[in-house]
């Protein structure tokens, strides 16, 4: 009898040369992303990550020139706090992104972080994805995720029971002392094109953990994620220094 093994997730590494380069790359991938959605149907469902690294790339992809009125903005993930607090991933996302035409023409879907508690918040955002992707796990043109120095991706933290959940599309997860918002590994997984950004020295060792087959998820939840299509990690020079020549 024929064993089924589960294909193991293809990455596919690019390293830039520069910080400008890194931004570039990124804007590139998730407009070509948006562009192919469009070419087959009336919208386009992108998912972003927050913290700080995607900064100058939404900078710079809020100027490409794109039909933003057809897309829906959404987070993968966020700090379950005020939206004018600082570490809100949604106020970010307004100070780059949406700042500018055209972007600013894009239908932005903050996680609603104004109910009583985190849960609640949960709830309200799966009810809000249920409209805008019908089906069980909603399905994004492009999902956009950073890498943690724990190996943490949107809010799935090692340690926490968040990675495990696989039966909706919306948790509540916590890290770094905060309560969060976050899609869940198989609503990652189910994206058309997934693109991780990964900055810094910091990053070297979660990099190489992500990349390595041998790793458990349960350390570095990133792997997780494990679409059907190869996964793009776009990096800098820094956090691909340890890196075996691939
Ligand atoms: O907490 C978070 O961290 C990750 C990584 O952020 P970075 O600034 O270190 O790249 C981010 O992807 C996630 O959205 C955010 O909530």
């Amino acid at each position: 009898m024929a064993r089924l093994t589960e294909p193991s997730t293809r990455y596919h590494l690019i390293v830039a040369a520069s910080p400008e380069e890194l931004a570039r790359q990124a804007a590139e991938q998730i407009a070509a992303g948006i562009d192919l959605a469009l070419a087959e149907r009336d919208r386009a469902q992108i998912a972003l990550a927050g913290g700080e690294t995607p900064r100058a790339a939404y900078s710079r992809l809020g100027g490409e020139h794109l039909p933003w009125e057809r897309v829906d903005v959404l987070l993968g993930d966020e700090r379950w706090v005020p939206a004018d607090d600082p570490s809100s991933n949604a106020r970010m996302l307004r100070e780059t992104l949406l700042a500018q035409a055209p972007a600013s023409r894009a239908r932005f879907h903050p996680v609603p972080t104004d109910r009583p508690s985190a849960e609640a918040s949960a709830v309200a955002y799966a009810a809000e994805l249920a409209v805008l992707c019908p089906g069980r796990m909603p399905r994004f043109d492009v999902v956009l995720l950073g890498l943690g120095d724990d190996g943490h991706t949107a809010s799935l933290f090692p340690g926490t029971a968040a990675p495990g959940v696989v039966d909706r599309p919306v948790t509540i997860g916590e890290g770094k002392g905060l309560p969060r918002i976050t899609l869940t590994a198989p609503v990652l997984s189910a994206a058309r094109r997934v693109i991780f950004l990964v900055s810094g020295a910091g990053k070297r060792q979660a990099l190489a953990r992500l990349l390595d087959p041998s790793e458990p998820a349960g350390r570095t939840p990133a792997r997780l994620v494990r679409p059907a299509s190869e996964v793009v990690i776009l990096a800098d020079a820094a956090a691909a220094a340890d890196l075996p020549p691939r």
